[in-house]
């Protein structure tokens, strides 16, 4: 497209934390990938700057706005303000349907060029995806129109977000001895990295303590790698002492140290270095996914169980799930139909183990054919760019 006709230089990204760290986890990739990747000129409004600190230490809770990795961060406080043609962006994006401020909406309604607006939904293999992947959205009254962009798992979907340059990295990590300096760091000891290194990100709903049962019980020594608060209750009563990173213990054949929550870069480094990750939500989910390792997923509660037809609807198209880890899975998210054999279950697991892992790299080089769920979306947005021009042609001629 000649230079004239890519009027999209600037980026506007809304996120409203709802809760935990994935709303914020996923826009700060978005943002950081954007304006690294793509040259254009990222805003991220954020309304929670606290929750923001947790994952990405150098952010200020208390500066309305600052400039982090290459990004301008402004701390989202309302719905009101006065916008002019200057403050909105070529492209726009509301995260999860977070309604943006209606007088910043009036101003992109009056800009002569309108901006491209999307937004993005979450993450799900459920086939009505495809159906609604690129849906326009007429606004009620205004003459603009905002696209669904999914991300998802084939390419009748966006595809999953993946920076380029990802998977050379963690190559390069894993054949360096990265892994065991960062465990180190992490303060696992030298003979807790030798165990099945299994990583442990889940809702306070889990059943952690059956799970800790079988890995005591487990034919070979289990390390669990658990990030400060999570699963407090079942992790201070199998530790018998409070939930502190350094804290650890051992029972039978399985240890448990409490790490401290990491940045994302580092969390990313974590689920490469371990043989077995449990993530959550959507953001670890898909960053499980591109550790090309095993995992075990617990799904972000929905009323009604339908995070239940979340996870089956996953299970059926992830193919490196053998009948023991898809058990599991359901297991952990209380979709198991009965009772599950936690013990029989683990042995079979961690025997099948080098199969899974082979099956998750194939799995990983599948979804980057995909391509990056940002990159689909700036292609279609040139598209609707170059159909609004050649409309516009088309109406002088
Ligand atoms: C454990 C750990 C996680 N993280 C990051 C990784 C992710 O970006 C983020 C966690 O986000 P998630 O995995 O998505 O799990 P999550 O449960 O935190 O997030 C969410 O789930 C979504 C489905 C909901 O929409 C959200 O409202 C939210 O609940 O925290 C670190 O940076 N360091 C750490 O040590």
């Amino acid at each position: 497209m000649p230079a004239a006709r890519n009027p999209l230089h600037s980026l506007d990204l809304f996120c409203k934390v709802v809760d935990n760290y994935g709303d914020i986890g996923i826009c700060w990739r978005l943002a950081r990938q954007l304006a690294h990747e793509h040259g254009l000129a990222v805003r991220l409004w954020v309304d929670d700057l606290v929750s923001f600190r947790r994952i990405w230490p150098e952010v200020q809770t208390d500066a309305a706005t600052q400039e982090l990795a290459g990004v301008t961060v402004q701390h989202w406080r309302g719905q009101d303000g006065h916008y002019g043609p200057a403050d909105v962006a070529d492209i726009v994006i509301e995260f999860f349907g977070c309604e943006i401020p209606p007088g910043y909406v009036e101003t992109m309604a009056q800009r002569p060029v309108k901006p491209v607006w999307f937004n993005l939904e979450g993450l799900s293999a459920e086939t009505w995806v495809e159906g609604c992947h690129t849906l326009p959205s007429p606004h009620r009254s205004l003459k603009l129109t905002k696209y669904f962009f999914f991300p998802g798992f084939n390419q009748r979907t966006g595809g999953l977000t993946v920076e380029a340059g990802l998977e050379a990295q963690r190559q390069a990590f894993l054949a360096s001895n990265a892994g065991s300096a960062l465990l180190a760091r992490l303060g696992v000891t030298a003979q807790e990295a030798h165990g099945c290194k299994v990583s442990l990100f889940c809702y306070d709903y889990a059943p952690i303590r059956e799970l800790f049962a079988s890995w005591q019980d487990s034919p070979v020594p289990v390390t669990c790698l658990v990030p400060e608060g999570v699963g407090r209750s079942a992790v201070e009563d199998f530790l018998a002492a409070p939930m502190v990173p350094g804290a650890g213990a051992t029972r039978g054949a399985l240890s448990v140290r409490v790490l401290p929550f990491v940045a994302q870069t580092d969390y990313d480094r974590l689920l490469w270095s371990c043989d077995l990750n449990f993530v959550r939500g959507e953001d670890s989910f898909v960053r499980a996914q591109w550790a090309g390792k095993p995992f075990i997923w617990n799904i972000y509660h929905q009323d009604k169980n339908l995070h239940h037809t979340k996870l089956n609807a996953f299970l059926k198209i992830y193919h490196p799930a053998t009948a023991a880890v898809a058990d599991l899975n359901r297991a952990w998210n209380g979709a198991y139909p009965g009772e599950l054999d936690w013990h029989a279950n683990w042995r079979t697991l961690q025997t099948e183990l080098p199969v899974v892992t082979e099956a998750a790299g194939q799995w990983l080089q599948e979804m980057l054919a995909n391509g990056d769920w940002m990159d689909n979306l700036l292609r279609f947005a040139r598209q609707l760019v170059e159909q609004e021009w050649n409309s516009a042609e088309n109406g002088l001629k």
